[in-house]
């Protein structure tokens, strides 16, 4: 089998509230394999996003380990999990999060230029990418000029114009209406199977959750797969 792009071992994090403690995520464990796609629903306050940005090397855990292509990440400094994050992760979000004064081609090129690429070889593959999501006559066009679903194909363009190879994805289309979430998740599913990427994808939609390769929850802090 091959190698667990993402690889989630005993991990635990907490809050403090005062003087009491929270325990978010007790002894979490999950490996997601190179084109497998896994859903993760569970209720709202559980710790999804704790989950995804720790799993992002956003967060640190307080215990445990986190390993990207079956690297441990816990004794890298910023500056490396910074790098590595670039390097191998797409983050997509419930609000788009595009820069509002940038077209939509700009705003997939640019974190390719700031990870370092030359400006017409990020422009080149983010209009491939607005191309291959029918999105080639939007490009000149900014976020406030696009519809909300091509906005947040907009944003699933940016998150994999690096070649990450770990997706993940909070409430991807927790904003949009069914038809449109329908289409924005086809695109998403389409674009992560076709590039063979690992996907997280945290979602209260059961029916998208069900198009997935696994689903898991959260229960008392512990990953639980689910039918
Ligand atoms: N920085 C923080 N400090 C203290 N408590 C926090 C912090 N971040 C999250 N929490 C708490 O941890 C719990 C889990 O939060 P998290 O955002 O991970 O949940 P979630 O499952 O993503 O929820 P939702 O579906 O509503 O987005 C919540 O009770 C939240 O209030």
């Amino acid at each position: 089998m091959d190698e667990a792009v993402l690889e989630l071992r005993n991990i635990a994090r907490h809050y403090r509230e005062g003087d009491a403690r929270l325990d978010i995520l007790v002894d979490i464990n999950l490996s997601i394999y190179p084109g497998e796609t896994v859903a993760l629903v569970a209720p709202s306050g559980a710790g999804k996003s704790t989950l995804l940005h720790i799993a992002g090397l956003l967060e640190r855990q307080d215990g445990g380990e986190t390993l990207i292509n079956g690297a441990p990440t816990s004794q890298m400094n910023d500056n490396e999990r910074t790098k590595l994050r670039r390097g191998t992760v797409g983050f997509i979000y419930q609000f788009h999060h595009l820069l509002p004064e940038f077209s939509a081609l700009e705003n997939i090129a640019l974190p390719q230029m700031i990870a370092g690429m030359d400006r017409r070889e990020a422009e080149t593959r983010a209009r491939q990418l607005l191309d291959y999501l029918r999105l080639g006559p939007r490009a000149a066009h900014r976020p406030s000029e696009l519809s909300g679903g091509e906005q947040q194909r907009v944003a699933i363009a940016r998150a994999v114009a690096n070649g990450p190879h770990l997706l993940l994805a909070d409430e991807p289309t927790g904003n949009l209406d069914p038809r449109t979430a329908e289409h924005v998740f086809a695109t998403l599913m389409t674009l992560a199977r076709h590039s063979g990427l690992a996907a997280l994808i945290a979602t209260h939609n059961l029916e998208l959750a069900a198009q997935m390769d696994r689903r898991v929850t959260l229960r008392d802090g512990r990953i639980e797969e689910t039918p």
